[in-house]
């Protein structure tokens, strides 16, 4: 359902991210864990069509992200790492534009919005400036926009980052729930999170990918960040 097929993103003489091929098949929470700068938001925003590759392709549900875009993102949410766009606006008429961008009639519309709504439990904050409402809340209005056309694929880059423990719990329990029949990739840097939810693990450094693999392979229960240092310090993991 995500194909990554040797992706790159050079600045200049720089590569963001060089060669990386990985899939999540159709049911599966990928993890997709690396230090800070190693590549994950790039990686994302190549796979959603939101930055264009230098290299390699880029397959959502079987959609080339470059020359079928709108088809590949009829199925696809994309919570970018900063949140949603369009701070100034409110949740109620942020939802309202995405969902005219998508076409939507009235009556699926105020469907659609409800649904959202409620899952991400929005109601109290709907007619606020989003720019001034808490970390928590402009997390959850980003993924209300995910969902609001209730695609079958998510990219989620970094959903609980700078969140309250109990902000986390929340954020977490949704996507426990989304995960029962959703195709997830999540970026983050919460190894409990990946132990939690995930079910393999891809992981990336300097730009390249240096593990794809199970979970339970990549380390014991509560060791999952002494297998992240040694892959972020060249070691191999046996
Ligand atoms: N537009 C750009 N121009 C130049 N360099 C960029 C650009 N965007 C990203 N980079 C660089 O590419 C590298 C990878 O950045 P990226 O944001 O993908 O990392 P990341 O793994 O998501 O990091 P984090 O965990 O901190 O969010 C970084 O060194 C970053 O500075």
């Amino acid at each position: 359902m995500i194909e990554a097929v040797g992706l790159s993103k050079f600045y200049g003489p720089f590569a963001a991210a060089r060669d990386i091929s990985f899939t999540v098949n159709e049911g599966e929470l990928v993890a997709f864990l690396g230090p800070n700068g190693a590549g994950k938001s790039t990686t994302m925003k190549m796979l959603t069509g939101y930055i264009a590759a230098s290299e390699g392709e880029a397959r959502i549900a079987g959609h080339n992200m470059l020359s079928d875009r709108i088809e590949g993102s009829k199925r696809l949410g994309y919570l970018p790492e900063n949140g949603p766009l369009y701070p100034e606006m409110t949740p109620a008429s942020l939802l309202e534009f995405f969902a005219d961008a998508r076409g939507m009639g009235l009556r699926e519309r105020k469907q659609h919005v409800e649904r959202v709504v409620e899952i991400c439990d929005l109601s109290t904050v709907m007619h606020k400036a989003t720019s001034k409402l808490s970390k928590g809340f402009k997390q959850r209005v980003g993924m209300a926009q995910a969902l609001l056309h209730d695609p079958d694929v998510l990219i989620l880059d970094e959903p609980t980052a700078g969140l309250d423990p109990n902000q986390i719990r929340g954020v977490r329990a949704t996507m426990a729930k989304l995960a029962e029949t959703k195709t997830i990739l999540l970026s983050t840097h919460i190894l409990q999170e990946v132990e939690a939810m995930a079910t393999r693990v891809v992981l990336i450094n300097e730009g390249r990918k240096v593990y794809d693999g199970t979970v339970d392979d990549l380390g014991h229960k509560g060791q999952l960040d002494e297998a992240f240092h040694k892959l972020t310090h060249g070691e191999i993991i046996s």
